[in-house]
């Protein structure tokens, strides 16, 4: 498997070298020694998995807080998404900058999200199946969100919003909730 650094620090993205034969292939998609040789998460305590139906939806963009912060590595193993992860740590010089990759059944590759970062896709065709490995423990009192559209990060989503759920629709802007925090 190969890492590749994206421009936000500490996030990656992972190819995995699938190994074929008459049979069709293996592939290993976790490998302890390579992610902690490369100074990345190799503790996973919870996997999920989710499938989304219609082409052009929306989930994200989702983190916990801390003391819940999480990382996440997630692959598509159904379809084909866009791929998205916002860089909201305080102290990073890509601080607000967004990363986006299309991750598909096909291109078999995954997103390393570290903490601080929110993170959520599109789906370019229907039924579409992620599969999530989190570091941390599912804490729905420290879930938060930034708004996929968000005028402060301007995603470039490529396709028509065709379903979002309410929650997503529901956070607050980032200059909200800055003006909210700078008045105490
Ligand atoms: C995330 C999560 C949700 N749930 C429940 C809550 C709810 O009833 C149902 C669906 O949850 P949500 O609407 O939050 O599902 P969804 O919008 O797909 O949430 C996911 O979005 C992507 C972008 C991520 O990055 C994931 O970490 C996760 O936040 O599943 C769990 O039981 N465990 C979990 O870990």
């Amino acid at each position: 498997m190969t890492f590749t650094e994206t421009p936000i620090a500490g996030a990656y993205l992972i190819t995995p070298a699938p190994r074929g034969d008459h049979r069709g292939w293996f592939m290993r998609t976790f490998d302890r020694d390579a992610f902690l040789a490369h100074g990345l998460c190799a503790d996973w305590i919870q996997m999920n998995h989710s499938m989304t139906t219609t082409t052009g939806s929306i989930r994200g963009m989702h983190f916990q807080n801390v003391p819940a912060a999480e990382v996440k590595l997630v692959r598509c193993v159904a379809g084909r998404v866009f791929d998205v992860l916002v860089d909201l740590r305080p102290d990073s010089p890509t601080r607000w900058q967004w990363f986006g990759a299309e991750l598909s059944a096909v291109n078999q590759q995954m997103l390393y999200i570290p903490e601080g970062c929110a993170h959520g896709f599109q789906t370019l065709e229907p039924n579409c199946e992620l599969v999530y490995c989190h570091s941390t423990a599912y804490a729905p009192e420290y879930e938060s969100g930034v708004r996929y559209n968000d005028p402060k990060l301007t995603i470039n989503w490529p396709l028509p919003v065709a379903d979002i759920s309410e929650r997503d629709l529901g956070f607050a802007l980032l200059n909200e909730e800055l003006r909210m925090k700078d008045q105490g």
